[in-house]
C-alpha cells in the first residue's frame, strides 16, 4: 500500500465506523454486525500505530456514544470509558503480558465477571440518596436520566448500610431474554415497531420522556464499580462487589477470582455454553485486575483502561437458502411474513424458519426467495435473517412483493392508522377463527381443558363451529367421530365446555380476545362496570375515565363493542348461561354505590391498587382526574394538584383513616 492508499484507507474506516456507531447509540439501528465493527475498528487502529496516523477524534480514540439534545447534560466527574475487547485467547494472552510487562511482575489476580449486554449506567448516591443518574454519553459528558432510572425495582433510591458521603456506581441496565420477548410480542400486537435485541431496547426506554412509559419496560440493573471521593483502604474488585451488595445495590454474584490468565481461560471457556442459560444476554467475560492500586499504576487510555479487557463471544451466525417466503396470519389478523429456510442447525438446535417482520424490512436488507443468507439468533431465540450473503448474484429471482390479499381467506389486506404490519380484518378468516377459538379456551381465559389446537382445527376445518359461542351448542355425538377423540374424551370436553360458564366475568371478558384487552385490563374492566352490559355500552369516554384504560385500549373495546357481529356473539353466549355479572366478594357492600372517588399521594398503607379495588368492593368507582362529578379524594402523603383542585372545587377529602371508618373496616 501507498501512503496515499493507507491514507485513503483509514479516511474510509473513520467514516464508516463514525456512522456505525451513529447507528447504533443514536438510532439503535446497527447495520453492521459487533464483530464486523470490532474487526474494522482493530484494521483502523493498527494502520494508525503503524503510519502513526493519529487523531483524537478517530473512532479508536473516543467512546462511542453522543450524550443527546433531549436530556440535561451531565459531565462525569471520572470518564465512563469502554473496554477493550478480542474475540480469541491469543490476544488475551498478549494483554496479560503487557500488564506483566508494565508492572514488572505477576504477582496480581484477575476477577473475571460476566459481561451484561445492555447500557451503562452511573448512578450517584448523595448522603446515601439517588441523586443522579447518567448514561455514559460519550463518556465525558452523558444524559441526566434520573426521573427515568428512579423507575427501575432493582436500583434502591436509598442505600443500607454503612456508606460514605458521596458513592458513585456503575454499571448496565439490561432486560431478560423472556421479559424482552414477551414486551417485543404486545408491541407487535399493538403494532408497533418492535425492537432487535434486549440492549437496543434498554436503550431505547432509557431515553424516553415520560417517566411511567419507562416504568412499563421490564429494565433491571447490575452494578459492577463504585467510587468513592476517598479511597480509604487498598480496595479490591472483589470487596468491591461486596460493598455494592452491602449497599443494597443489586450484584451478579458470577464473578470469579483468577489467580492467572489460564484461570480466566477456563471460566472463559465454561461461559461459551452456560451463557445461554442464563435469564439475560452476555456478549463475554470481563477480566479485571483486581486490586486498586495495580489499576492506578496502568491507568487508562482516552477510550478504555488498561486494567480491563473484554473477552467477547461471537454470535452464533450460520449460513442457508430461503425456500420460500410465506406469511403467517396472527389472532387479530396480523399478517408477518416469514423466511421458511433449508434446515440448518444454530446454537444447538435446528432452525426451519426466521422472521421477517414485516414488509418494510424485506425491502431494507431485499431479501428474495432462493437468496443465501447469514442467520443469527437475535436474544438467542428468535431467528433472525442478518443479510444476503451474494445481493450481486444475476440469477436471483424478482424482488419479493407482498401478496395484497389474505393468504387464508382472499380477502384484501389493510394497514389500520401508521401501523407497519398488513392485517386481515375478516372475522371469519379460518386461521384467525382458530387462533380466537384457542385464546377463548386457554387458561387464563376460559380455562377449557382438551380443546387443543388439533381439536379446534378440526372444529373449525368440519364447519362445527364459526366461533367461540358455538362451542356451547355442540354435542358428544358431534365430537366422537374427531380424530384422536373417543367416547370418553368427548364426554371430558362437552364436561369441560359446561364447567366453563362458572368462570369470572373477567376471565370472560378477556376471553373475549379484544385488542389490547389482556389479563389486568379484563380486571380493570370487569371492577369498573361491573357486568357485561355497563361495558358494552360503555362510551370512550366512559372507559377512559377509568385510571388505568387509556385512549387506545378504550377505542379498541368500543370497536369492539360496536360491531353487530361481535354483539350477536356476546349475545349467544348469555343465552348459554355465561357469567355476565361480577360476583360478590366477601364483606362487599353497595355503601359507596355510584361515588366517584380520586385517589392521590400516598396513603400510609394501603397501595394505589389496593385502595382501588377497596372502593370497588364496596360499589364505588375511581376516576383519574378530579372535576365537579367527584364525590371524594383520597389523599394520602406528598399529594399533589388534584389536592389542590379538590380544594378548589370544595370537594370532601378524605384521608385513609377517615375512609376505613367510611366502609367500616377501620
Ligand atoms: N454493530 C455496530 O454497528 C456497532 C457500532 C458501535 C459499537 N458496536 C459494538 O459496541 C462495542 C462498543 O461499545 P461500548 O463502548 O459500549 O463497549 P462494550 O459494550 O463492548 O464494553 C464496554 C461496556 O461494557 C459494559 N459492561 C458490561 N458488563 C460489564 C462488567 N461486568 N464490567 C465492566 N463493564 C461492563 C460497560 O457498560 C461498559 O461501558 C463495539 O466493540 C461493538 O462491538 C457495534
Ligand atoms: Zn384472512
Amino acid at each position: 500500500m501507498t501512503t496515499d492508499d493507507v491514507k485513503q484507507r483509514v479516511h474510509e474506516l473513520r467514516e464508516l465506523l463514525n456512522r456505525a456507531n451513529e447507528a447504533y447509540y443514536q438510532e439503535a439501528q446497527p447495520f453492521i454486525s459487533d464483530k464486523e465493527f470490532d474487526e474494522y475498528l482493530k484494521e483502523l487502529e493498527q494502520l494508525e500505530n503503524e503510519y502513526g496516523l493519529d487523531d483524537p477524534k478517530s473512532p479508536t480514540k473516543r467512546v462511542g456514544g453522543e450524550p443527546s439534545s433531549d436530556f440535561e447534560t451531565v459531565e462525569h466527574p471520572v470518564p465512563l470509558l469502554s473496554l477493550d475487547n478480542t474475540y480469541n485467547e491469543e490476544e488475551l494472552k498478549d494483554f496479560d503480558r503487557r500488564v506483566k510487562k508494565i508492572l514488572d511482575h505477576s504477582n496480581f489476580q484477575y476477577l473475571a465477571e460476566l459481561k451484561f449486554d445492555g447500557a451503562s449506567i452511573r448512578l450517584r448516591y448523595e448522603k446515601g440518596e439517588l441523586a443522579l443518574a447518567a448514561t455514559r454519553g460519550d463518556g465525558e459528558r452523558g444524559d441526566d436520566i434520573t426521573r427515568n432510572v428512579k423507575t427501575i425495582k432493582d436500583i434502591p433510591l436509598r442505600l443500607n448500610g454503612n456508606y460514605p458521603e458521596v458513592v458513585e456506581v456503575r454499571g448496565e441496565a439490561y432486560m431478560e431474554r423472556e421479559a424482552f420477548v414477551r414486551m417485543n410480542e404486545y408491541r407487535e400486537e399493538q403494532g408497533l415497531s418492535t425492537f432487535a435485541n434486549p440492549r437496543n431496547s434498554t436503550a431505547g426506554s432509557l431515553k424516553m420522556q415520560d417517566p411511567r412509559e419507562v416504568a412499563r419496560r421490564p429494565i433491571r440493573y447490575f452494578a459492577f464499580d463504585l467510587l468513592f471521593d476517598s479511597y480509604e483502604i487498598d480496595l479490591t474488585q472483589s470487596k468491591k462487589m461486596e460493598l455494592l451488595s452491602d449497599f443494597g445495590l443489586p450484584v451478579c454474584d458470577h464473578y470469579v477470582l483468577c489467580n492467572n490468565i489460564e484461570e480466566v481461560l477456563d471460566i472463559i471457556d465454561q461461559w461459551r455454553e452456560l451463557r445461554h442459560e442464563l435469564p439475560y444476554e452476555t456478549d463475554g467475560v470481563v477480566v479485571k485486575i483486581n486490586a486498586h492500586h495495580l489499576r492506578e499504576e496502568l491507568g487508562s487510555t482516552s477510550k478504555a483502561p488498561r486494567w480491563a479487557i473484554a473477552y467477547k463471544f461471537a454470535a452464533e451466525q450460520a449460513t442457508t437458502t430461503i425456500d420460500d417466503i410465506s406469511l403467517q396470519v396472527g389472532r387479530l389478523g396480523k399478517i408477518t411474513p416469514v423466511a421458511e429456510l433449508e434446515p440448518v442447525e444454530l446454537a444447538g438446535t435446528t432452525v426451519k424458519r426466521a422472521s421477517l417482520h414485516n414488509e418494510d424490512e424485506i425491502h431494507r436488507k431485499d431479501i428474495r426467495i432462493g437468496d443465501q443468507v447469514i442467520i443469527e439468533k437475535a436474544g438467542e431465540i428468535i431467528p433472525q435473517v442478518v443479510r444476503v450473503v451474494n445481493p450481486d448474484r444475476p440469477d436471483r429471482s424478482p424482488k419479493f412483493e407482498m401478496p395484497t390479499s389474505c393468504p387464508a381467506c382472499g380477502e384484501e389486506l389493510v394497514k389500520l392508522g401508521d401501523e407497519v404490519a398488513w392485517r386481515c380484518i375478516n372475522h371469519e378468516c379460518p386461521p384467525q377463527i382458530r387462533i380466537r377459538i384457542e385464546h377463548f379456551a386457554s387458561r387464563d381465559a376460559m380455562d377449557i381443558e382438551g380443546l387443543g389446537e388439533a381439536v379446534v382445527d378440526q372444529l373449525v376445518s368440519e364447519n362445527l363451529i364459526k366461533t367461540y359461542a358455538d362451542l356451547y351448542d355442540l354435542t358428544k355425538e358431534q365430537l366422537i367421530p374427531l380424530e384422536r377423540m373417543g367416547e370418553k374424551s368427548a364426554q371430558n370436553l362437552i364436561d369441560a365446555i359446561e364447567q366453563s360458564k362458572k368462570q369470572s366475568l373477567d376471565r370472560v371478558i378477556y376471553a373475549l380476545g379484544i385488542r389490547f384487552v389482556g389479563k389486568t385490563v379484563a380486571r380493570d374492566l370487569a371492577g369498573a362496570f361491573g357486568n357485561m352490559d355497563k361495558l358494552v355500552s360503555a362510551s370512550e369516554e366512559d372507559l377512559t375515565s377509568i385510571d388505568s384504560i387509556g385512549p387506545k385500549i378504550a377505542q379498541s373495546v368500543a370497536a369492539f363493542f360496536s360491531k353487530n357481529h361481535n354483539i350477536h356473539i356476546i349475545e349467544t353466549l348469555r343465552d348459554h348461561g355465561l357469567n355476565f355479572e361480577m360476583e360478590q366478594q366477601e364483606g362487599a357492600s353497595s355503601l359507596l354505590e355510584g361515588k366517584k372517588f380520586v385517589l392521590t399521594g400516598s396513603l400510609p398503607t394501603f397501595t394505589r391498587k389496593e385502595a382501588t379495588e377497596l372502593i370497588r368492593k364496596h360499589g364505588g368507582d375511581t376516576t383519574s382526574s378530579v372535576s365537579s362529578k367527584t364525590d371524594y379524594l383520597l389523599a394520602g402523603e406528598s399529594a399533589g394538584s388534584k389536592y389542590d383542585k379538590a380544594v378548589e372545587l370544595g370537594i370532601p377529602i378524605l384521608d385513609e383513616d377517615s375512609f376505613l371508618e367510611m366502609i367500616g373496616e377501620a
